[in-house]
Parts: structure tokens; sequence; C-alpha cells
């Protein structure tokens, strides 16, 4: 579903992406983690065409940079770190915006669209907030309509930025679980940048890891997660539990690292 080899992206001169080999099979589920500036979101702007890149990249059949626009929102949808809400759009709204790549280019919105729209407010549990001014949410609930309106797109791929940064515990479980029942019911591609570990290898059975732009290591969570590398990329004190559901990611607090060096 999705395919880059030696994909290089520069910004201000600078290679902020520097030949990343990735192939994705359809349906998977895979979590791009990496420290702060390690090219995440560029790598999912790049699968997405808004930013352009050297190298081969196909996405659902679509080369991201020469497709038309409206044939990659049909395919592709992603939810994005710094949603940009247009001025007095309600929350319903802007989901329905989702289905814009789906409306003919001179015609209306069908009851196909509306039905796809609604069931998303619902099973957001946006229906309370669907007539409000979508600038007037908080960071929270506002992550969750821009997810709803990613969603709404009805996607082969579904690319999230840090889809959970700003949710609290049962939110994040909530949106997940949510994107993991679309995934293993109508079998969407997902790849999302996370940057909690724990909730990156629950979800994502594979996980790629990325550093100043390139990735340095590719598998399943355990592989991936292991304690000595996560302190290494991260430069962070980490222990990781092993457990059924997948490797626990707990940071070593100030007091704990000084107990273990007595
Ligand atoms: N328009 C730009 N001009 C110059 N540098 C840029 C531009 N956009 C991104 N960068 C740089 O590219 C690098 C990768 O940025 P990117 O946003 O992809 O990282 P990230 O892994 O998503 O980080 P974070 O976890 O902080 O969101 C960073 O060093 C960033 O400063």
């Amino acid at each position: 579903m999705i395919e880059c080899a030696g994909l290089r992206v520069e910004r201000g001169g600078v290679t902020v992406l520097g030949g990343v080999d990735l192939v994705v099979r359809q349906g998977e589920w895979v979590a791009v983690v990496g420290p702060n500036g390690a090219g995440k979101t560029t790598l999912l702007h790049a699968l997405a065409g808004l930013v352009p890149s050297t190298g081969t990249v196909t996405v659902a059949g679509n080369d991201p940079g020469r497709a038309a626009r409206r044939a990659m929102s049909r395919a592709v949808a992603l939810m994005p770190q710094r949603p940009v809400v247009p001025e007095g759009v309600s929350v319903a709204e802007l989901v329905a915006l989702g289905r814009t790549p789906h409306v003919p280019r001179f015609g209306t919105e069908t009851g196909r669209d509306r039905e796809v729209v609604e069931a998303v407010i619902e099973r957001l549990d946006l229906s309370g907030l669907a007539r409000r001014p979508a600038t007037e949410l908080s960071g929270g609930e506002l992550q969750r309509v821009v997810l709803a309106r990613a969603l709404a797109q009805q996607p082969r791929v579904l690319l999230l930025d840090e889809p959970t940064s700003a949710l609290d515990i049962g939110h994040q479980q909530q949106v997940l679980d949510l994107v993991q029942g679309m995934r293993t019911a109508d079998g969407i591609t997902v790849v999302a940048a996370m940057h909690d570990l724990t909730l990156a290898g629950q979800y994502g059975r594979r996980i790629v890891m990325l550093d100043g732009g390139r990735v340095v290591a590719d598998g399943t969570p355990r592989e991936v997660l292991r304690a000595d590398r996560i302190n290494e990329v991260y430069g962070a004190r980490v222990e990781v539990l092993d457990r059924p559901g997948g490797p626990v990611v707990l940071p070593v607090g100030p007091d704990d690292a000084a107990a273990g060096e007595a």
C-alpha cells in the first residue's frame, strides 16, 4: 500500500529525511516513533504529497508528488499535528469537509455523505459538540474533531500525526480502539507518528524508529522498544517491562536512578 525507496526531503537547505526505505502492506498499522525533530511529520507529509521529495514513493497506487489532489484525498487522509481551523465553522461542518473529495466537482453532498458524517460524529462521541464553533473547542476536543474529519474521508491509507497528544487517557484508548476497529473491519492502512511509546507498541504491530531523518530500527514492538536503544536515541532514562500486551516503557525518575547507582 505504501512503498518508499531512497525518500529524501530537504527543508531550508537542510536534509531532514535522508533516504528512507519503507514498505507497508495493506491493513498494517505502523507506528513511527523518534525524538523531536527526527522527521516523523516530514515523512507523513511526504506520503501525503504535501512536501516535495526525491526518490520513489507510491501510496495507494499514487505518486503523491504528481497525483491530482482529489485522487490523493480520496485515497489518503492526514490528521495533522497542528490543524488549521477556519473561523465560523461548526464542528459538524468541519467533519463534513472530509467528504469534499467524494462530492462531484459541481455537485452537492448526498444522503450517503451525510450518513458517513453522522456516523463518525457519533462514534467519536462528538454529538454534543456538533453545533459548536470549532475554534472554541479544547485541544483534546479539537483533536477528536480533526480525526473525525479524516475518518469521514473514508481513506485507504490513514496518516496520523500525534493523534492522541492532547487526549486524556480514556479518550486516547477510545480513539485508538476506533482506528483499530476500522483497520480490521475495512482493511485500512495506518501510519501513526506517536510519542507515547507504550501506546505505539500496543496498537502498532510494527514500529519504525527515526532519528536524524533516518530509519534506525524497524520491527515488532519487542524488537524495537528496548531500553538501551530508547535511552541512546532519545537521550532518556527508561525501563521497559515486558507485558503480554506489549512492552511498557516507563520513565525512570531521578530518585530511582540515584537509588540504582547507590
Ligand atoms: N519548513 C522547514 N524549514 C526548515 N526546517 C524544517 C522545516 N520543517 C521542518 N523542518 C525541520 O525538519 C526536522 C524534522 O521536523 P519534523 O517536524 O518532521 O520532526 P518530528 O519528528 O515530527 O518532530 P516532533 O516530534 O517535534 O513533532 C526538524 O529539525 C525541523 O526543524
